[in-house]
């Protein structure tokens, strides 16, 4: 992977509050990624997310074939710090200042922490934002999408169209998770759901609830990583009791030997920045490209056709997925570089 492109750090002139973006890589075209608004323990902690979270938006995008780069920002709030609606607004408007100094650059969308509604927010101040509220002309939250390219996932990974009769283990029921579940519930399989929020289980009371300690390593016949990253570490992955793992939840691998182990296990993984791309792909067909929805979903789909590619690929090489997304990725980066 190449050294970033820029990295931009400020102090909001309204809020004070530090955010920053990092354009990894525009070798495809203008770089996209979300805007996490999220607490850090000190500024080198944000600064190391948004580093390692827009490289895999480089990943995201060159696997998915989409004509964009890599990028990520972050709104880096002190620990314990709880924002008041003007705080946030203050905040986001200082956040769109810094995206506008990009020109362009740099496309926002909402990651952990902050949604629609929060576009709309930057949009007072730059045109570059993505996923905005329906009502006011955008795609809305991208979690659906990004839910119907990780069942695209998973049908090429379990070789099925259909997960009926089959135990299934979601670790994470926030937006993504929900509409996994649900699907899944609906398709006939036996759907287990876990999150670290207890006011969750309400909420899913149509699945099985496990703590979420338990979930990843419950035995399944599939693990779908749906919360945070870094989850799957050579501890857990030691203690698997499923032969396949594919999930949205970005940044999966605590460190990217952990594929090794997964592989060594008999555990198929299919890359997070593969699996996860639905929403991304969905948002900027329709709002970038101006496709309308059966087109623009008919392209998260093909989600199915990739992940078959690189695991037949993988299986004929004798290599990881992540190896042949890794050069997947590092094929078309070096083709667009001519
Ligand atoms: N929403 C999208 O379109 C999209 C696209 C690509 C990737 N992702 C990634 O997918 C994951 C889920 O996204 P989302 O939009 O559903 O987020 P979300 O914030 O709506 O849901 C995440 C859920 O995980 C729970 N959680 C946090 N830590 C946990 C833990 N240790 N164990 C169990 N549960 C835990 C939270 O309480 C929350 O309910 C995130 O990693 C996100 O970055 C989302």
């Amino acid at each position: 992977m190449t050294a970033h492109e820029h990295l931009i750090a400020r102090r909001g002139r309204r809020s004070g509050v530090t955010t920053m973006v990092a354009v990894h890589s525009s070798a495809l075209g203008p770089a996209v990624g979300g805007c996490r608004l999220k607490a850090y323990p000190g500024l080198t902690a944000a600064v190391d997310d948004v580093l390692r979270l827009s490289a895999a938006m480089t990943a995201k995008c060159a696997v998915a074939g989409l004509a964009f780069g890599g990028a990520k920002s972050v709104i880096a709030l002190e620990p314990g710090r709880v924002l008041s609606p003007a705080e946030r607004r203050d905040v986001l408007l200082d956040h769109g200042d810094l995206i506008a100094s990009f020109d362009g650059a740099y496309l926002a969308g909402p990651d952990v922490g902050t949604g629609p509604a929060d576009m709309l927010v930057l949009r007072e101040v730059t045109p570059h934002a993505y996923c905005t509220p329906e009502v006011a002309g955008g795609t809305g939250s991208s979690s659906g999408p990004t839910a119907a390219g990780v069942l695209a996932a998973l049908r090429a990974a379990s070789g099925t169209r259909s997960m009926a009769g089959r135990r299934v283990v979601i670790s994470g029921y926030g937006s993504v998770g929900a509409h996994l579940a649900a699907s899944l519930h609906a398709e006939g399989a036996s759907v287990v759901v876990s999150d670290i929020d207890p006011a969750k289980r309400a909420e899913a009371r149509d699945f099985e609830w496990v703590p979420p300690e338990k979930a990843l390593t419950m035995p399944a016949d599939v693990v779908i990583p749906a919360a945070v990253g870094g989850v799957l570490t050579p501890e857990t992955v030691a203690r698997l009791e499923t032969p396949l793992v594919v999930g949205p939840a970005n940044n999966q691998l605590s460190e990217d030997a952990v594929a090794d182990a997964l592989a060594a296990r008999g555990v198929l993984w299919v890359p997070d920045y593969v699996a996860s791309a639905g929403g991304i792909v969905y948002t900027l067909s329709r709002e970038a490209e101006g496709l309308d929805h059966t087109a623009a979903l008919a392209r998260v789909e093909a989600i199915e056709n990739t992940v078959t590619d690189l695991l037949t690929a993988a299986r004929s090489h004798s290599t990881t997925p992540l190896q042949e997304a890794a050069a997947l990725v590092e094929r078309r980066l070096a083709a667009a570089a001519g």
